[in-house]
């Protein structure tokens, strides 16, 4: 038996090599004392991170390439954790993500990028009045939230200006969670809501949408009252405040729960949305969607959920639902940015 026969072919070919031969492992220490902590806040290169009850700022290891981090994104830490005035922690790895939500690419950057991490819920901030709702960006915020595996909950703002009802009722068939709020800006008059909206925070990481003037900063920081001073804290690494920053960041409410805000993010990438995995979101549709021809868009003549509701096997409100889900599938498509004029 020659020296080499228990070898087989597969390791035979291997050219065992000064530089080929270590394992990776060996030349990648695994930082198995690195602690866990949650990304808060992002702001060019330093990230802010919460360990336990202190805010640690953290740079990333060279090591991890290029591999995005988000708010959100639970990472593990390793050097200086201490929180202290001048330190600094290293960034050694990002645990796998059980959300992503996307925004769109836009006129600068061509590629959808992720901006939130591991959120359990979108919070969908529309007012009634004094801006006009936005229906068509409703949807559009609905089938990002779906797609990004996220539960929406609408919230309603400045019901004192306009009724909830007809909203409402365009959402309804949807069954999507909402509250209705009225709040005084200076904080000292009465507040409608806010117990409802605190409920559907608590334990979960929310991302909270809206555009501008819908009363979104208001409702921030009536649930999250820290979050007014924290607009002035300055990073005593980076010399800059959050005010200066329009990337995501994320406020605990007190009795447990994040508020993922999302300054400046004007519209989320759908155009990765398959229209099959969509579906999944609307039980009673889906199991109808299994007659469908194979690629079915949901939205076309051959469609088989037309028969499915019309036969009654999606209940009294499946003719609504299928309307609905067809809308939001149409709003995948076309202005990214809502025109106004278009009034789903
Ligand atoms: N009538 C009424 N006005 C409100 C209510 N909530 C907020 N506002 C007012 O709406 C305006 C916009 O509120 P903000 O909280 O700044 O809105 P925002 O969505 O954060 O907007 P940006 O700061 O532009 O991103 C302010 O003038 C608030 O005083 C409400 O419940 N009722
Ligand atoms: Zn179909």
């Amino acid at each position: 038996m020659s020296r080499y026969d228990h070898l087989d072919e597969s390791s035979v070919r291997v050219r065992p090599s000064r530089r080929g031969s270590r394992p990776r492992t060996k030349e990648r220490p695994a930082h198995e004392n690195a602690e866990e902590a949650l990304v808060i806040g992002v702001d060019r290169g330093r990230y802010t991170t919460r360990l336990d009850d202190r805010q640690v700022t953290a740079m990333r290891a060279r090591e991890l390439g290029r591999k995005s981090i988000v708010v959100g994104d639970r990472v593990g830490l390793v050097g200086d954790s201490s929180g202290g005035p001048d330190s600094l922690a290293r960034i050694v790895r990002v645990l796998p993500r059980t959300s992503v939500l996307r925004r769109s690419a836009d006129d600068t950057d061509r590629v959808e990028r992720v901006i939130v991490a591991n959120a359990d819920q979108m919070v969908i901030v529309t007012a009634l009045a004094n801006p006009e709702p936005r229906p068509r960006m409703i949807d559009r915020c609905l089938v990002a939230a779906y797609d990004a595996g996220l539960e929406p909950l609408l919230v309603l703002t400045k019901s004192d200006l306009a009724p909830a009802e007809p909203l409402l009722e365009i959402y309804g068939p949807l069954d999507v969670a909402s509250v209705t709020t009225s709040l005084d800006p200076s904080g000292e008059g009465p507040a409608e809501g806010v117990e409802q909206v605190l409920e559907h925070l608590r334990d979960r990481v929310s991302v909270f949408v809206g555009h501008s003037g819908v009363g979104k900063s208001t409702l921030v920081n009536a649930v999250v009252p820290a979050a007014r001073r924290a607009v002035g804290v300055v990073n005593d690494v980076t010399g800059r405040g959050r005010h200066t920053s329009t990337s995501a960041v994320a406020l605990e409410v007190p009795g447990g729960g994040w508020v993922v805000d999302t300054p400046g993010v004007r519209s989320f990438g759908l155009g990765h949305v398959d229209p099959g995995t969509f579906i999944e979101h609307f039980p009673d549709l889906a199991r109808g969607a299994e007659q469908c021809p194979r690629g079915c868009s949901h939205d076309e003549p051959e469609c088989a959920l037309d028969a499915w509701v019309a036969a009654g096997r999606a209940g009294a409100s499946g003719v609504v639902r299928l309307e609905s889900l067809r809308r939001l599938l149409r709003s995948r498509t076309g202005d990214s940015t809502d025109s106004s004029t278009t009034h789903a």
